[in-house]
């Protein structure tokens, strides 16, 4: 079965296609709720998770046979940063698992023309040759902080092909770098770094605290993507992307984790001292993404990280920190 990689969908033609975004509330979830309303489609089906366990394989299925959505954008999962990843694998391995298999079967069988369904970049082996290509997947030991999530990312992948391979049906995966942005998690303990630095230097610089802790040595390296990039991305991969193989979302731009602590520092305004708490673990050293195949199809990355930071921080003092 070849790669029909330049297939066009008829994705942008049809504004009232009923569209399911599968994760509408979350980070990545609601930027593709507004990325969709901005180009005008009317006909998308949300549903939060309180109204739809996507864990429960009848519910889902009773849900598909209802509504026969037309597209499927699938970006519900359990997701959280190291530290969660490091405490919780089995809630990571087996919710992930339990909601991609589910979606992804039941779209196939209600008549569903085309899914697209998110990994990570974490699905690379821990010392993938960088920037990592496509075909760097299962060639070497995973990262072991999130070596459960990468599993079932992986097994996420391989569900879409597989269902390319037996059915010739349209499902394609993207895999996103490190995500930030507005209405991202800002939990102190099981978020990611740039949205939990930016809180606790936000909550330094009101308190008027003379340092922050920062988890780590700092020198791990880490590729960010604003979610309405990551957004725009995936509405192009809808529309024109249907092959076989996952296709890398990066911004090809790394930090390190102290460079990244300086620029949040910065942008947050926050003026005391960073102090490295090196018994929390660093993770995977570097994990840079080779995304020239999606760049190769026209799509380019627009927001930096300085003005990403800058958003983002704006968003947060709006919409999280106590009015
Ligand atoms: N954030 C990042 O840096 C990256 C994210 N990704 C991928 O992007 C996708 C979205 O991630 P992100 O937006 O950051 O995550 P969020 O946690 O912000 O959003 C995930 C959404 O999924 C929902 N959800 C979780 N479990 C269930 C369930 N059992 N049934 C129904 N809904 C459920 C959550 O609802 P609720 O909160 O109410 O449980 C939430 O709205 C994921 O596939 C993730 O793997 C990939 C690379 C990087
Ligand atoms: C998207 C990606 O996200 C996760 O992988 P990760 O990139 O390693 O995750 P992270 O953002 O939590 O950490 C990046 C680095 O940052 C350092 N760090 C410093 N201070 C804090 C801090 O306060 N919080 C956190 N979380 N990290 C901190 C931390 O020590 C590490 O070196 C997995 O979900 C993985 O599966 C995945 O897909």
């Amino acid at each position: 079965m070849g790669d029909h990689a330049h297939d066009s969908s008829d994705f942008l033609t049809d504004k009232s296609a009923k569209i399911f975004v599968a994760g509408h509330r979350g980070l990545v979830g609601s930027a593709i709720v507004r990325k969709l309303q901005s180009l005008g489609f009317t006909n998308l089906v949300l549903r939060s998770h309180s109204e739809l366990d996507l864990t429960r394989q009848s519910d889902v299925d009773s849900f598909f046979a209802a509504e026969k959505p037309r597209f499927v954008i699938l970006v519900a999962a359990k997701v959280g940063g190291i530290h969660a990843n490091n405490t919780y694998p089995a809630d990571f391995i087996a919710i992930n698992l339990q909601i991609q298999t589910n979606v992804i079967d039941s779209s196939f069988r209600h008549g569903v023309k085309k899914l697209l369904f998110l990994g990570s970049s974490c699905i690379y082996p821990k010392l993938a040759p960088q920037p990592i290509p496509e075909n760097a997947l299962l060639t070497g030991p995973l990262e072991p902080t999130n070596e459960w999530y990468a599993i079932a990312k992986i097994a996420g992948i391989k569900m879409c092909q597989a269902y390319r391979i037996q059915y010739g049906w349209d499902a394609i995966s993207g895999m996103p770098t490190n995500l930030y942005g507005p209405n991202d998690n800002f939990h102190p303990e099981n978020s990611h770094v740039l949205p939990a630095l930016m809180r606790r230097f936000h909550e330094a610089k009101v308190n008027k605290a003379k340092q922050v802790v920062v988890w780590g040595t700092g020198s791990p390296l880490r590729e960010f993507l604003h979610v309405d990039d990551l957004a725009d991305a995936v509405v192009f991969l809808m529309d024109k992307y249907s092959g076989l193989e996952h296709l890398n979302v990066g911004s090809g731009k790394e930090v390190t984790i102290k460079d990244l602590a300086e620029l949040v520092k910065e942008v947050v305004g926050f003026e005391g001292d960073l102090l490295w708490d090196t018994s929390k673990p660093d993770g995977t050293p570097r994990k840079l993404m080779d995304s020239s195949k999606l760049l190769g199809l026209g799509w380019t990355p627009k927001i930096s990280l300085k003005d990403g930071l800058f958003d983002t921080y704006k968003w947060y003092v709006e919409n999280v920190v106590e009015q």
